[in-house]
């Protein structure tokens, strides 16, 4: 679905490459957690795959149909970009929301990728695109609250806010950057349950960077590891053990799990 090839980027007056040569494929039905120490190139990973970084050489291609690399740009009108990215849901660490705007209206700009810039301007939406976001924003969880300002939720909720907007695009691919990263452990866990929910009722590619191993052993189906912009480590979340949590992050895990069979 997506494939990765000699992909490396190096920021403009930086000495060093932040990724260099990634080679990876990552299918639909992936749930894909990326770890590594801060620094070690996973924003700058998820970002050449949307297309909000365009890489220094080799190139990221979804289904063989587009591919991404140093002249695309240039090549191609924005509008494509445009197309690339809507197939994309994406959310942040920092949820990204209007905070003033409600449940619903934050929800239905993930709709605007496919719709006219005239009718974003007015904010008309069709029968449709509200049963859609309404439908949605049910199935995080968040009924009771669609008309509340988003101002007023807790981090979680505002974090079901920010899925439900990446999910109201349709996507066929799901994007984290440090989704939980503001969140506490139990609300981390709930956001995860339902990010892997929604993973597999949609069928989707799910690639999220995260700090927490333990989520990733957990809710992974597989691990990619990074270090200094390099895969150190592909593989299935049990073949993530001490030793490569080691080579990962250059200390010794101080969790328990990988006793814990988890
Ligand atoms: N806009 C930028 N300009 C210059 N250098 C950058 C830029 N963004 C990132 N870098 C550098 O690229 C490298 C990789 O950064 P990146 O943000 O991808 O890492 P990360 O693993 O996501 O880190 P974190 O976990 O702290 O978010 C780092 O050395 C960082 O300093």
């Amino acid at each position: 679905m997506i494939e990765v090839k000699n992909l490396s980027v190096q920021y403009p007056g930086s000495e060093v490459e932040a990724l260099t040569n990634l080679n990876l494929t990552l299918n639909k039905g992936d749930f894909v957690c990326v770890l590594g120490k801060s620094g070690a190139g996973k924003s700058t990973f998820i970002r050449c795959i949307n297309g909000l970084q365009i890489p220094t050489s080799g190139e990221v291609c979804l289904d063989g149909r587009v591919c991404l690399d140093p002249d695309y740009v240039s090549r191609a009108k924005e509008e494509k970009l445009r197309k690339v990215r809507r197939e994309m849901g994406m959310i942040f660490q920092h949820f990204n929301l209007v905070p003033r705007l409600s449940v619903l209206q934050n929800v239905l700009t993930g709709t605007f990728g496919y719709r006219s810039s005239f009718k974003n301007l007015i904010g008309w939406f069709s029968q449709e695109e509200l049963a859609l976001a309404r439908k949605i924003i049910a199935e995080v969880g968040l009924s009771e609250m669609a008309d509340r300002r988003v101002e007023n939720l807790s981090g979680g909720q505002k974090q079901r806010v920010g899925i439900a907007r990446a999910l109201v695009q349709q996507p066929r691919v799901l994007l984290g950057d440090e989704p939980v990263a503001s969140l506490d452990p139990g609300t981390s866990n709930r956001i995860f349950t339902l990010l892997k929910e929604m993973h597999e009722r949609l069928g989707l590619l799910t690639v999220i960077n995260v700090h927490d191993v333990d989520l990733a052993k957990r809710y992974a189906t597989r691990i990619i590891a990074l270090r200094n912009g390099e895969v150190i480590f592909d593989g299935l979340p049990e073949q993530f053990t001490e030793e490569t949590y080691h080579a990962t992050y250059g200390s010794k895990s101080e969790n328990s799990f990988f006793g814990a069979g988890i």
